[in-house]
């Protein structure tokens, strides 16, 4: 096995809430997803799996998996109660899983369901956001009969505005501009049956050993969406940096990240702070996690990031970043300062100790 491969393994899986109005296409964004998954495994939950494309889900090699549910496969029909059981299940290291999602019943309070995430005691799983769907041609017949459509934008980190191709362009404008008033901190991105970049929502998975090897798989025949469906509106800006960076300047930079500011995924090296650690960074809306990780032996000590936002500023990004680094022996961060990282480090026993602070801000 690659490093690469135990690696992955042991990092946690995101589960990633997916919600919206009945009817407004979460099943078939889930659809999307699982066509173009590529390689990377998702779990899926839903109430009812009706809709799924059981036909999509076997090319993304989801069926046959080891994880033996009462079904044979990873699509379960979960009532909420059984939400940790399910958890178990498909965080099972045999299962392979890189992402799990939950689609919300039309009718299901999408706070509800992140409670249940956040305050899960699943050690192998981390929130990885509530995906809001809505149905562009239907928004504001849904708001006035739904009012609290409204109440879930707002705790919403991606809002996917769907069924562009039912709106005229400038109908679709006015919804966006409505959505993102409302949806608060969240990324608003347009699209029509549910074709959004896989990787707004999860990373996708390394290749694994044994794949790839000459053979095309099916997802390679199938129709490249994503290559048709270019990364829609939004930036994405690396970020590398050969000295440490300072905790407590880090930490700034993050509680004062921009809205458009989605994700940030990465490696951070914060020098004499911790010199036995990198921290793998994760952020999703206004969620953040650190994982500290023994440095893989020979690897460069370096800091190497990933962020994926919309409207975004990438040179004042890269500036804020680049004042984030340790500038020399008069730079030392002081002593207390990694306490402001390790609050949002997931204890071992408990894997959420902010989880009440989390679900608190929901
Ligand atoms: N024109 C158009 N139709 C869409 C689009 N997305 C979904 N649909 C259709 O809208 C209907 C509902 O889509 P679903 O994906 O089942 O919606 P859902 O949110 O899962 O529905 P529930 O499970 O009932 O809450 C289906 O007939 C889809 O084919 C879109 O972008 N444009």
């Amino acid at each position: 096995m690659s490093s690469e491969c135990s690696e992955s393994s042991a990092r946690p899986i995101p589960v990633v809430v997916l919600a919206g109005f009945l009817g407004s296409g979460k099943t078939t964004l889930l659809n999307h997803l699982l066509r173009s998954a590529r390689g990377t495994r998702i779990g899926v939950m839903v109430n009812d799996f009706g809709a799924i494309e059981i036909d999509a889900m076997t090319v993304a090699g989801q069926v046959g998996s080891t994880v033996s549910l009462g079904n044979g496969c990873l699509c379960c029909a979960v009532d909420a109660s059984e939400l940790d059981d399910y958890l178990e299940a498909l965080t099972r290291p045999s299962a392979g899983l890189d992402v799990i999602v939950i689609e919300a019943s039309g009718l299901a309070e999408p706070q509800e369901l992140v409670r249940m995430v956040l305050s899960s005691d699943n050690a192998r799983i981390v929130y990885g956001g509530l995906v809001q769907v809505v149905d562009a041609a239907e928004y504001d017949a849904t708001r006035a009969r739904h009012p609290e459509t409204d109440r879930h934008l707002a705790v919403a980190d991606l809002v996917v505005v769907n069924k562009a191709d039912r709106v005229p362009a400038a109908e679709l404008g006015r919804v966006h501009e409505s959505v993102a008033a409302l949806a608060e901190r969240a990324a608003v991105v347009d699209a029509a049956y549910g074709r959004v970049d896989p990787e707004l929502l999860f990373e996708r998975a390394a290749p694994r050993d044994g794949a790839g090897e000459g053979q095309l798989s099916f997802d390679d025949l199938r129709e490249d969406e994503h290559a048709a469906h270019p990364h829609a509106g939004y930036d994405t800006v690396s970020f590398a940096a050969d000295l440490p960076l300072h905790p407590r300047r880090l930490m700034d930079f993050l509680d004062g990240r921009s809205e458009g500011l989605y994700r940030i995924k990465g490696f951070v090296d914060f020098g004499a702070a911790d010199p036995a650690n990198r921290y793998a960074v994760h952020t999703v809306g206004r969620f953040l996690r650190f994982y500290p990780e023994p440095w893989p032996a020979g690897e460069e000590r370096r800091t190497g990031l990933v962020l994926i936002g919309f409207g975004m500023d990438a040179e004042g990004l890269r500036t804020a970043l680049d004042g984030c680094r340790v500038t020399g022996p008069d730079d030392t961060p002081e002593e207390h300062s990694m306490w402001g990282v390790l609050r949002y480090v997931p204890d071992k026993g408990d894997p959420e100790p902010a989880a009440s602070e989390a679900a608190d801000a929901i």
